[in-house]
C-alpha cells in the first residue's frame, strides 16, 4: 500500500477539467509538484487533501478509500492551502492551538506539539505576537507548522516556500527532508530549484495530466542546451512542458 493511490482521476471545475484522468502513486518522501499556471496543481492537493471531491476515479489515503468517512484519516493528513486564512487578532501560539483542536488531537498532547512545530519553524519567539502582526513569510511558516502540528503521515503542502527569504527556505529544505523519511510529503512548487535541492522524486503535471514521475536527475536528463532554463532540471522541466504543450507563449 502506499500512502496515496489516485486511479484514472478527474475533477471538474466550470467548464473544465482541472484533473483529467491522473494515477499517481506516492509512497514516503518528498516528491515536488511541478507545473506551469493553470496545471492542475492546486486542485490535486485540494483533492488529496479531501478539500474537493473528485468527479470520477478513485483515491485512497494511507490505505483508506476517500470517498466515505473521512474523519479517521482528515487526523492524519497535513495541509498548507495556497491562500491561507487566518484570523488576524489570534496570537500565533492560539491559531496553531485552535487548528490542531480543530485536527481532533487530544487536547494533553496539544500544548507540547504546538510548542515543537513553532520551534521546527523558527518561530518559538513570537509564539505570544498577534498573527496581524506577522510579515508574510512569518504567516507562511504559521501554516506550515499548523499542517505539521499533528505529525502527518501525509503532508500537502501548496506553495509554502513563497515569501520565505533564502535563510528560511533552506531551513524548510531541512525541515521537509525530515519529515520525508517516515511520511509522504507532496510540495506544489514554481521554484525548480527547490524540487531539485529537496525532493526525492518530481511529479510534473500538465494539462490536468501526469507528464512525468521521477527523480529530479532523471527530468534533467529530459532537457537540452536548447530548452529555456538556468539549471539542467530547469531545461528538463522545459523540454517535457514544450513537448507536451500546445504553446500559448507570451
Ligand atoms: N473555482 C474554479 N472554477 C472554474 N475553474 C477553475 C476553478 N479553480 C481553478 N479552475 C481552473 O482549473 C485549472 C487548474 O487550476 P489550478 O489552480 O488547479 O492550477 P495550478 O496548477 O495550481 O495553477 P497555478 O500554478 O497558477 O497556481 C485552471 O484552468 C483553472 O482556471
Amino acid at each position: 500500500m502506499q500512502a496515496i493511490e489516485a486511479d484514472s482521476l478527474v475533477v471538474r471545475l466550470g467548464k473544465r477539467n482541472a484533473v483529467n484522468g491522473l494515477s499517481l502513486r506516492l509512497g514516503h518522501g518528498v516528491h515536488g509538484l511541478l507545473g506551469p499556471n493553470g496545471a492542475g496543481k492546486t486542485t490535486l492537493i485540494r483533492t488529496l487533501a479531501t478539500v474537493q471531491s473528485p468527479t470520477a476515479g478513485t483515491l485512497s489515503l494511507l490505505g483508506t478509500p476517500a470517498n466515505g468517512r473521512l474523519k479517521a484519516v482528515r487526523r492524519k493528513l497535513g495541509y498548507l492551502p495556497q491562500h491561507f486564512g487566518y484570523y488576524k487578532r489570534f496570537k500565533v501560539r492560539e491559531f496553531v492551538e485552535y487548528l490542531a483542536w480543530l485536527k481532533e488531537m487530544p487536547s494533553a498532547r496539544i500544548p507540547g506539539a504546538v510548542h515543537t512545530a513553532l520551534e521546527r519553524v523558527g518561530l518559538t519567539d513570537r509564539a505570544e505576537d498577534r498573527m496581524k502582526s506577522l510579515s508574510g513569510g512569518m504567516v507562511r511558516r504559521v501554516g506550515i507548522a499548523q499542517a505539521i502540528v499533528n505529525d502527518p503521515e501525509v503532508l500537502l503542502l501548496d506553495e509554502p516556500t513563497v515569501g520565505l527569504d533564502p535563510a528560511q527556505r533552506l531551513r524548510f529544505r531541512e525541515l521537509v527532508a525530515e519529515l520525508g523519511r517516515d511520511s509522504c510529503v507532496l510540495i506544489s512548487t514554481h521554484l525548480v530549484e527547490d524540487v531539485a535541492a529537496a525532493c526525492t522524486d518530481v511529479v510534473l503535471v500538465n494539462e490536468g495530466s501526469l507528464m512525468f514521475q521521477g527523480t529530479p536527475a532523471d527530468l534533467a536528463t529530459a532537457g537540452t542546451a536548447q530548452h529555456v532554463g538556468d539549471s539542467p532540471i530547469e531545461r528538463g522541466y522545459s523540454a517535457l512542458i514544450s513537448a507536451n504543450s500546445a504553446g500559448g507563449a507570451w
